[in-house]
């Protein structure tokens, strides 16, 4: 294991993820790239509350598997992280979690964008503008995983995304970062802003179109 193992940084934020109610029953799946452009994955089925090191195996860039050991399989979701890593070469991580939040809001709106509300917390992915009108994209909760990923690469070349987040549908939020830190960050902000419009449509605190 190398002085800086990544795999380190993804059992702690799945640790803290967890303890928030966002990884439940095995939910969720991170990554994080290596210099060779290769990633580290939780395993599929792992319970993210307490992963060690060998909960992971290696993707590498053709897309082929390496099983530190041979009881596990990739996270179901590889394609989506696979999928991230090619349309934003920048990106070192990958992380993905079912919030409750997540759920509820991705059902505030029928069609495939949420406008976002215009907070202050906005300016953690970078965002600084007035008159912000910030939308994150929705995509289909589709069985066959593969579909997903082939349906955000669509839409991200053609309307690439102002933050770099994505919801999918009855299901959870993925979001990407160049490092470990600040893909944790996202996932936070991100949170708080579903946990936002949550609250704001049950106290009626008029947000946006929707609530
Ligand atoms: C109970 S979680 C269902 C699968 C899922 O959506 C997920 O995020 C975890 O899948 P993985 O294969 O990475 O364990
Ligand atoms: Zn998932």
């Amino acid at each position: 294991m190398s002085a800086f193992d990544s795999r380190l940084e993804l059992i702690a934020a799945a640790e803290y993820f967890y303890k928030q109610g966002w990884m439940v029953g095995t939910a969720g799946n991170l990554s994080a790239r290596l210099p060779d452009g290769s990633f580290w994955i939780t395993a599929s089925g792992k319970s993210k509350g307490n992963l060690n090191l060998t909960d992971f195996v290696k993707i590498t860039p053709d897309g082929a598997v390496e099983f530190p050991s041979n009881d596990l399989k990739p996270s179901a979701e590889t394609a989506i992280h696979q999928t991230i890593y090619k349309l934003f070469p920048e990106a070192q991580a990958c992380y993905h979690v079912h919030s409750i939040e997540a759920n509820l809001v991705s059902r505030f709106v029928e069609g495939d964008t949420l406008l976002l509300p215009p907070l202050e917390m906005l300016k953690g992915f970078n965002i600084w503008q007035e008159n912000l009108n910030i939308t994150l994209s929705i995509f289909p909760n589709h069985l066959d995983v593969s579909k997903i990923a082939i349906e955000i690469e669509d839409r991200f070349q053609i309307v690439p995304p102002q933050i770099p987040a994505l919801l999918i549908r009855d299901h959870g939020v993925t979001v990407w970062a160049d490092s470990t830190e600040k893909a944790r960050n996202f996932i936070e902000l991100i949170e708080y802003i579903f946990r936002y419009i949550v609250a704001a449509s049950q106290t009626g605190v008029k947000i946006n179109p929707y609530v």
